[in-house]
């Protein structure tokens, strides 16, 4: 059975940057919904590029069934891996039901990491984030924390009531950020 770590927080706050160093230490592998959903939207031949353009842009969040098949898909390509860090999934309610649905009893979920982080440092961040996002500007970035506060804080809250939230405030230097973040792991894997 899969270990999964769920990694969430608002846009922003370090996500990709800590899943990416926990990957190359820890033998976890990296799955970011939102980077999945950028290569399927480039696809040559997909029929989800535009839907998936329209919710990027909007900061709205894709239907499950396109993101989850692009998670298990990428989980089965990589089976044989220590766990996978799913970065910025579950992002609502559609995401979780969906994603019990169809992954329930397949995967050990281990926990949810909560990179904690003020929504002005956030924004900043994504602004200067210089990758050429579609949605790092200020008018998409107003409505991704939008959906973050109504849809995906209540997910975190309710995953907190089951005990499995582990929050790192990520304000902090990236150096500071990863050392919690370890020691968050290592307390899991001692288990
Ligand atoms: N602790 C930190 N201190 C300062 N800058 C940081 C820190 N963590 C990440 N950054 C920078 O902030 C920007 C956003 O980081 P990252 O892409 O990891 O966030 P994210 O949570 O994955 O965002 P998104 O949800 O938009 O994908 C990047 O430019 C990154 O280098
Ligand atoms: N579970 C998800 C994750 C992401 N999206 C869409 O992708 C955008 C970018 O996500 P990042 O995690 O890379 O910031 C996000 O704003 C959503 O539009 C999604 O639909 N479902
Ligand atoms: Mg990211």
């Amino acid at each position: 059975m899969y270990n999964v770590v769920f990694v969430l927080g608002p846009p922003g706050s370090g996500k990709g940057t800590i899943c990416a160093q926990i990957q190359e230490n820890l033998g976890y592998v990296h799955l970011s919904a939102g980077d999945l959903l950028r290569a399927e939207r480039e696809r040559v031949g997909s029929q989800f590029g535009a839907l998936i353009e329209n919710h990027i842009k909007n900061g709205s969040i894709v239907p499950v069934e396109i993101t989850c098949s692009l998670l298990e898909n990428a989980m089965i390509a990589s089976k044989d891996a220590n766990g996978f860090l799913i970065d910025g999934f579950p992002r609502n309610e559609d995401n979780l039901s969906g994603w019990n649905k169809q992954m329930g009893g397949k995967v050990n979920e281990q926990f949810v990491l909560f990179l904690s982080c003020p929504v002005d440092v956030c924004i900043d961040r994504c602004l200067h984030r210089g990758q050429g996002r579609t949605d790092d500007n200020v008018d998409s970035l107003k409505k991704r924390v939008e959906t973050y506060n109504h849809s995906t804080f209540p997910i975190i809250e309710h995953f907190g009531k089951l005990g499995m939230v582990r929050e790192v405030n990520s304000e902090r230097p990236v150096a500071e950020v990863y050392n919690d973040v370890v020691e968050v792991f290592t307390a899991a894997n001692q288990k």
